[in-house]
């Protein structure tokens, strides 16, 4: 389970204003119980985790098998929601250089349809030449272009370098229940198919099958990843005290800095694994606050790395900034730091410790220099990278998100502000439809 530490923040606001918003976040718990609130009709992914069955689970883990024994890659087509919280947790859980054993025990990774770029798609289809691959073509609306034209693509190939019936048994979609060029395809050609509720967004579906599909196909327990969720969903639920709850301290917290001229959140890791993460949460963040000309900005850095490329505007750039720090207590792996007789890089005063205890000596340092340089930080500490420890780090963030989007007056679960470049989009690439639009653009030019 997690624990969050706001106690580096006091000196920048109080403890007692932030205890004061107890009202505020028991009625923003309360819109989300009741679905009294704005996106009402977007709330599945609340009482999710608890409410997902073994039979569901089962099924999933089923079909991943299938694409695990006839694929040595696997790829996720989506965007967005579609794919971020997949490769969050893939990534998380995974050694870092799997990809590149030759021995592999499970399917390699790889993900599509999140950018439109020729050569990240040519290069794609080239190594997938003399491969046996799969797909998951997942998109909650089945429209979406990035996916969709990458998905265009890997059916073709699939079929052409695998044959159409086992293609069929490789490609697995994960759509609307009806609605959507995604759902037409699967349907006409008769592939495996999974739901994603009407009632969960993208960017809180993670505990759907569109995170649960590839994290199972990648080889990871979705039942203890599941199982952590619905322990956070308790650890957050609307009965539990303000002082106790993580989720409503945390939508507290950081509300009370953006009132406080606050207006970048900064998330922390010092463990690549947890890049995705950070990538996860920052649509998660951005696309349920960005809006009505509001919104924390969310950001995020990997440290050490970007100490040494970003840390000089964190210590002393403009002090509109905050940090929430994720640290992952105990590592996966024992490396200690060999002593060198001739000790030519000085470094034998680190001989015998674990590179863990430099990392956590760099990661204290840090808190404290930025603290110091007018940086409020907050801690949350996860105790190991395990799939209960992650599904419930998730879990977090969407019912803190869900509150923290209350507190700010806005609807956290639309995103009107996305269609205005696919709107442009379409008219420059004169989509049917969109004759009119083309027009108007034209003349802008
Ligand atoms: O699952 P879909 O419908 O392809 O959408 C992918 C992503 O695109 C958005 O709709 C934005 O256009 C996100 O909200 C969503 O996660």
């Amino acid at each position: 389970m997690i624990n969050l530490n706001i106690e580096k923040t006091f000196g920048f606001i109080s403890k007692e204003k932030v205890s004061a918003y107890e009202a505020e976040v028991k009625a923003a718990q309360e819109m989300l119980e009741k679905g009294t609130g704005k996106g009402n009709d977007f709330l599945g992914w609340l009482h999710l985790p608890s409410s997902i069955t073994k039979e569901h689970l089962a099924d999933l883990n089923a079909t991943a098998k299938v694409l695990r024994d006839n694929c040595e890659v696997v790829i996720v087509a989506g965007i967005g929601g579609s794919y971020l919280g997949a490769r969050a947790v893939i990534e998380a859980l995974s050694n870092s250089f799997t990809w590149l054993q030759n021995k592999k025990t499970d399917p390699i990774m790889i993900y599509a349809g999140h950018n439109i770029s020729e050569d990240y798609l040519y290069e794609l289809t080239e190594y997938l030449k003399d491969k046996k691959f799969g797909v998951i073509n997942i998109s909650k609306s089945g429209t979406t272009t990035e996916t969709a034209l990458a998905f265009r693509l890997l059916k073709k190939q699939c079929e052409d370098q695998r044959g159409k019936e086992t293609a069929k048994k490789v490609i697995v979609a994960v759509t609307d229940a009806k609605k959507g060029a995604a759902r037409v395809t699967a349907d006409k050609e008769g592939y495996k198919t999974f739901i994603i509720p009407d009632n969960v967004g993208g960017r809180f579906s993670v505990l759907t099958p569109v995170g649960l599909l590839p994290i199972a196909v990648a080889g990871f327990d979705i039942e203890k990843l599941v199982a952590g969720a619905a322990d956070m969903e308790k650890a957050c639920g609307s009965d539990v005290a303000f002082a106790k709850n993580p989720a409503a301290i945390y939508a507290a917290t950081r509300n009370e800095l953006y009132r406080n001229g606050k207006k970048i959140e900064i998330l922390v890791n010092f463990c690549p694994k947890l890049h995705y993460v950070s990538e996860w949460w920052k649509q998660l963040y951005g696309e349920s606050e960005g809006k009505d000309n509001k919104g924390i900005f969310p950001a995020s850095v990997d440290f050490s790395t970007d100490l040494h490329s970003m840390g000089q505007w964190i210590q002393e750039g403009e002090r509109s900034i905050f940090e929430t720090v994720i640290s992952v207590e105990k590592v996966n792996h024992k490396l200690k730091v060999p002593s060198d007789e001739a000790n030519l890089d000085g470094l034998n005063f680190l001989a015998g410790k674990r590179v863990d205890e430099v990392n956590k000596m760099a990661e204290l340092g840090t808190q404290l220099a930025h603290v110091d340089g007018g940086v409020p930080n907050m801690r949350i500490v996860l105790p190991e990278l395990t799939e209960y420890n992650i599904g419930g780090l998730l879990y977090f963030f969407e019912k803190a998100c869900g509150i923290s989007g209350y507190l700010l007056g806005v609807n956290p679960f639309n995103q009107p502000g996305v269609e205005a470049y696919k709107k442009n989009m379409f008219a420059l690439l004169n989509k049917p439809g969109y004759e009119e639009e083309s027009k108007a653009i034209q003349a802008r030019l």
